[in-house]
């Protein structure tokens, strides 16, 4: 049984107050978090205000760069247990966990420690009225204290993508990482400890969001930035939260995204890249595929070609060889997509793959198990079209031309990602313009360079964050004109 507590001021606090936190691929009791209150709450904020005033806020941009740096191999030093814990909160393949989730853990680091070191500051020479000139030139300053706000699908990639920038610019965070994947950001406070970084620079709280640590630390009023990863209607919650003070915000946010095959595209580049698109990470992530359109005269065949796909997997324990996708990351989201499979055969999907929940073994019965699903034969306004599922599964509908592919694929509230299968350059350039997403792939899906813009169009986020962009949050950006 481990006990993940809150991690304040560079020491760990335990709370009368826990909640469960069970393996989802059995149902198993594993844990105990330690829930946050007021008092810990304003504990860690005021932890965070105040390392700023301290050695941290004293270092050279060098010696911040180093400790970043530190902080990415003391993730690689133990690798091993942040694959642990993070397979134990999620149940996520190991393969998947050790070649995406932790590796980009410390990624996350060395990318912002590199950036900080290199990035030019702007400066203009002002030709003034006196016939003379005034220099101005920019300086950029930490925003403060940044409460970082998780999901639980890409538990560390997810927090320390936020994290990383946010430390490389100089600022201090108090995290609170989901209520259901406590580990790996409670891990990373043994590394912090571990290298150095000062006490009150990376805090964590544990707690759910309503009336919970979540929404606490948005109402905590030393806290001059939120940076959220979520749900849209948590996004809308936590807005209101900053409204108060007026705080800036970054948000990543839901998404419906759409795959779009042509039919010159490579086939089974095509099926393969929709297959990682709508199955990896059982479903569960932010970029993922939902809705698929297939140009016409190849859409039987690949139709047939995915379900193959969605049946060919192997769902089990992590670290059991061969499997290749587990659970989703808890009953109650089980419930949910089993609420969509359930919804999508009353209108009379087809069902091409899955639809329901797989026969598993002994104690993996009570685990959060559903069947990788293909549907097709639904209208553009169903549900299962329309809202955002978050599990192993994407309905597939034929289109004709390029411009009704266009107008099915932004078709929704959300505008996240989505990828494009095509040879035709001409075409690919098209549709990367046309649609409105923040990200769009060509043949391809999940290719991250670190220093591109990431960020989501219309109700799919607020902002982007990546490489240079990351420093219009985690920075301010101040003027100083000097009159020559
Ligand atoms: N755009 C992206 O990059 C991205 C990445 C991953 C996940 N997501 C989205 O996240 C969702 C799945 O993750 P989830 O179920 O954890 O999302 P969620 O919005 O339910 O919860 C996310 C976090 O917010 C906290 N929270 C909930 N309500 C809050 C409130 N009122 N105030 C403060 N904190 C609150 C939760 O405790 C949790 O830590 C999906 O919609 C997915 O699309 C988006
Ligand atoms: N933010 C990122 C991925 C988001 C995945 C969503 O589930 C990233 O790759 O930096």
């Amino acid at each position: 049984m481990t006990d993940f507590r809150n991690f304040i001021n560079g020491q760990w606090v335990a709370t009368g107050n826990t909640f469960d936190n069970r393996d989802p691929v059995d149902n198993r009791l594993v844990g105990r978090v330690h829930e946050a209150g007021d008092a810990e709450i304003d504990a860690a904020v005021r932890a965070a205000k105040a390392a700023l005033r301290g050695p941290w806020g004293q270092l050279k941009t060098q010696q911040r760069v180093e400790l970043l740096h530190a902080v990415a191999d003391g993730i690689n030093r133990r690798f091993d247990d942040f694959v642990d814990a993070e397979i134990a909160d999620t149940g996520k393949p190991y393969a998947l966990a050790s070649h995406l989730d932790i590796p980009r853990g410390a990624a996350n680091f060395k990318i912002f420690a590199d950036l900080i070191r290199n990035v030019p500051n702007e400066t203009f020479d002002l030709e003034t009225p006196d016939n003379g000139h005034a220099l101005n030139y920019g300086v950029r300053v930490p925003r403060g204290v940044i409460g970082v706000i998780c999901p639980w699908n890409l538990p560390l990639l997810l927090m320390t993508w936020k994290v990383g920038p946010a430390l490389a610019c100089g600022n201090t965070v108090v995290v609170k990482p989901s209520e259901d994947t406590p580990g790996t950001a409670t891990l990373l406070g043994e590394v912090m400890n571990e290298v150095g970084v000062p006490a009150g620079v990376y805090n964590v709280v544990h707690g759910r969001g309503p009336g919970s640590a979540g929404e606490k630390l948005t109402r905590h009023p030393l806290v001059d930035g939120i940076t959220f990863t979520g749900e849209t209607r948590t996004g809308e919650a936590i807005m209101q939260a900053a409204a108060v003070g007026v705080r800036p915000v970054s948000f990543e946010l839901g998404g419906k995204n759409a795959g779009i095959v042509f039919a010159d595209a490579d086939f089974d580049k095509a099926v393969a890249g929709i297959a990682r698109a709508a199955f990896d990470n059982t479903g569960q992530v932010c970029l993922g595929t939902e809705r698929v359109y297939v140009q016409r005269p190849i859409f039987e065949r690949f139709v047939a070609a995915l379900g193959e796909r969605a049946r060919g997997f192997t769902l089990g324990r992590p670290k059991d060889p061969g499997v290749n996708l587990g659970p989703l990351i808890s009953q109650r989201h089980r419930d949910k997509v089993l609420g969509y499979y359930n919804r999508a055969r009353e209108e009379g999907a087809t069902v091409v793959a899955g639809g329901g929940v797989p026969d598993m073994p002994g104690e993996l019965a009570a685990g959060a198990w559903v069947q990788p699903t293909v549907w097709t034969g639904l209208p553009e306004t169903s549900a299962v079209i329309q809202q955002e599922i978050f599990g192993p599964c994407c309905h597939v509908a034929p289109f004709d031309t390029e411009e009704e592919a266009i107008a099915l694929a932004n078709a929704t509230p959300y505008g996240l990602a989505a990828s494009v299968w095509t040879t035709n350059v001409g075409t690919a350039h098209r549709m990367g313009r046309a649609l409105e997403v923040g990200i769009c792939w060509i043949n391809s899906w999940f290719l991250r360079d670190l220093r591109t813009a990431f960020g989501g169009s219309k109700q799919s986020g607020i902002g982007r964050e990546g490489g240079v962009h990351s420093l219009e949050f985690y920075t301010e950006l101040r003027n100083v004109c000097v009159k020559l």
